[in-house]
């Protein structure tokens, strides 16, 4: 795996504040301007951009939220579950969306070379974090990526680690070995990885704040359900069917 070092872009919970305060305080300068401009706007203008504005205030609501662990821990089995769970209710404005930030660096090649050692890709962070940072902004994103040291802290309320049998490791290796183009040596570092709880020591490093970093264990079928639920209700706040 690999673990790229990127410690400068990341802020504080208090600058994500303070950037929440900045937009409100441009939502209500733009709301202004809008008064003033009223009476020469066209009415029928007028209505869809309130419509669309009060749209976005109420998306942006929604919470952003990282899973991230030891590839074959089961990051995108966990996230396109809790997806369909919180997306499975009858309001509109209540839609989360699923990114695996690898897949997405791959489709839009943001990465610099591919590392023979480490039989993988090394990601273009600044590229990464440029085309995340709008939909962030927006809100209600689950992100699914094994690093989670180089993103900024302000990008994300919660973040869950997953984990899969630090002491056992029989069921990450015989995950992995399912895998095309999971050498003997690739199965090795991630298991690794896994043994010294690399993945958790990063997450708890980057996020300092009370309650954000959530260790979670995915050894089988029912801890993942929990793990759902935990997510769903807890975290993001939706009423389960
Ligand atoms: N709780 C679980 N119980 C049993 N099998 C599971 C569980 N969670 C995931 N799996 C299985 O483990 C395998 C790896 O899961 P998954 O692809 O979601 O991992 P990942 O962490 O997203 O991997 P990567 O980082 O490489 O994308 C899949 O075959 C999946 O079905």
């Amino acid at each position: 795996m690999a673990f790229a070092k990127r410690k400068t872009k990341k802020k504080s919970t208090n600058d994500f504040e303070e950037e929440e305060e900045d937009d409100a305080d441009d939502q209500r300068q733009k709301k202004k301007t809008k008064t003033t401009k009223k009476d020469d706007d066209d009415d029928d203008d007028d209505e869809k951009t309130k419509k669309t504005r009060t749209k976005r205030t109420k998306v942006a609501l929604l919470k952003n939220i990282l899973i991230c662990g030891t590839p074959g821990t089961g990051k995108s089995t966990l996230a396109k579950l809790v997806l369909e769970k919180v997306n499975n209710n009858n309001n509109k404005r209540i839609c989360y969306e699923y990114v695996n930030v690898g897949d997405v660096c791959k489709a839009k090649e943001f990465y610099h070379l591919f590392d023979e050692r480490l039989n993988s890709f090394v990601i273009d962070e600044d590229k990464i974090l440029d085309h995340l940072e709008p939909l962030v902004r927006r809100g209600g994103m689950i992100l699914d990526y094994h690093s989670s040291e180089f993103f900024p802290e302000r990008f994300f309320s919660h973040v869950i680690v997953l984990t899969c049998g630090r002491e056992n490791t029989k069921i990450l290796y015989e995950r992995l070995e399912k895998r095309d183009g999971y050498t003997k040596e690739k199965i090795r570092q991630n298991v690794e990885c896994e043994i010294f709880g690399e993945c958790v020591e990063e997450a708890k490093e980057a996020y300092t704040g009370d309650g954000v970093v959530h260790v979670r264990s995915n050894e089988t079928e029912e801890e993942m359900e929990e793990t759902v639920k935990f997510i769903a209700e807890e975290l993001l706040g939706a009423k389960l069917r």
